[in-house]
Order: C-alpha cells, then structure tokens, then sequence
C-alpha cells in the first residue's frame, strides 16, 4: 500500500499533536504556523483543546482555521513564551534548515517561531533536501524597493521574479527567487536580509527547527541534528 501526499500529511498532523501534548499545560500557548500541513495540524489540534490555553497564528489563514475549531487566537504582543510553534515547510535539509514562504506567511512564520522554545517542523518526505534551493526562495519585500532589491538579489546569483496577484498579510508584495546556490544558507540568509527593503527571506536557517517529523511510506520519521 502506498500513502498519498495527502495521506502522509495528515499522518505527520496527528503525530506533531502526539509529539506537543506532553510539552502543553492548560495554562500553553501554542504557535501555529500556516500551509496545508499546518491546517491539518490545527485540525488534530482542535480534538485537545483542553489541553492548552490558546493559540497565536502565522497567518490570517490559519487564525479563522483556529477560531472556527472554537479555539482562542492571541495577538503575539499579548504572549511572552510558548512551548511549541508548529508548522510546515518548503523544503528541510539535514541540519534542520528550512525554505519556507510558499504560502507567503514567513515573515509572521518568522516572527512567532522566535517566541517559542521549540520549533517543529512537520512534512512530508518530498520536502526533505540534501541541498535547499531547488524551491524558489520567497523573499517579502516593501513595495518601494521590489526593483532595487530584485537587482541586489542578482548580484547574489539570483533571479527574482514577482508573484502575480499576491499581497502578504503585512500587505506587501513578495518575490521567488530561482538560482541561488544555497551552499551556506545561513550566510545566504544574512545576506539577503542586509538588503534595504528586504521584510524577510524565507531561509529559516540561522534558527533552523529543534525537530523536524517526516512522514514517509515507512511511518513518520523524528529528526534532530
Ligand atoms: O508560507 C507558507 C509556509 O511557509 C508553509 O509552511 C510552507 O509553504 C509549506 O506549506 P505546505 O504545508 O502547504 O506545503
């Protein structure tokens, strides 16, 4: 038998709840993070409610997916820690590194991530890498400088290119950038992020997941570095 996409993914959700619960108290916030992987999670998450106090989203999306479950969404500004963000990915490497973006929630994926002890990342096995890259790299840019930074992103080797029809919930554009050999992601990070105009690339490299769990055909995997 063999699962699909969509299986796998729904598998990785009930086990990234199996995995959190024994970290939550009543008292818990939980970060959740945005994509398909990530509603699926919500969707498993919504079966523990008691277990945890209330949520804070990456996203617009995943907020009403979390308040239509009956679950509490916080604003970040009103949460000091929280034990777990929990979300899904592009692209994973080995050490955990990840391309994120391609719904064009990284920068609010960024933001709640950087609040919580832990980040776990949950996928299914066509997005683990030996190399990232291969997926263009979302980068959230204000729209003043779209042109500016497109021509700083090309003398990184990149090549940058609009996404038509899209605005991020911080309502900005955002550009995919194709090309980049992505050798040191984390040096590549830093680099686009210097880049006035620049919001937030969508390397999660610097701070890469604490976990990552992969669903595959033969079960759901546990990585750590
Ligand atoms: O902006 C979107 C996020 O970074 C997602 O986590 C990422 O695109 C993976 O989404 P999905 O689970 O739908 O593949």
């Amino acid at each position: 038998m063999t699962f699909s996409q969509q299986e796998l993914k729904e598998q990785v959700a009930k086990a990234a709840v199996d995995y959190i619960l024994p970290l939550l108290t009543p008292g818990s916030v939980v970060g959740v993070g945005t994509g398909s992987t990530a509603d699926l999670f919500i969707d498993q998450l919504a079966k523990h409610k008691d277990a945890f106090r209330a949520a804070v989203a990456s996203s617009e999306r995943s907020a009403k997916r979390l308040t239509n479950h009956g679950i509490a969404v916080l604003d970040l500004n009103e949460v000091q820690t929280m034990p777990v963000y929990v979300d899904g990915a592009d692209e994973i490497n080995a050490l955990l590194q990840m391309i994120k973006g391609g719904g064009g929630a990284l920068t609010r994926e960024k933001i709640v991530a950087s609040v919580a002890e832990r980040f776990v990342c949950i996928a299914d096995e066509s997005k683990v890498v030996a190399e990232l890259g291969a997926f263009k790299l979302p980068i959230e840019v204000l729209p003043m400088a779209l042109q500016s930074v497109s021509r700083q992103v090309a003398k990184l080797g990149g090549q940058a290119q609009l996404r038509q029809g899209f605005t991020t919930d911080n309502g900005n554009p955002i550009l995919d950038v194709a090309g980049f050999s992505v050798a040191d992601a984390r040096s590549l990070e830093c680099q686009i992020n210097d880049i006035p105009g620049v919001v937030c690339c969508g390397f999660f490299a610097k701070s890469p997941a604490t976990v990552a769990l992969i669903a595959t055909q033969e079960g759901v995997k546990t990585l750590t570095v």
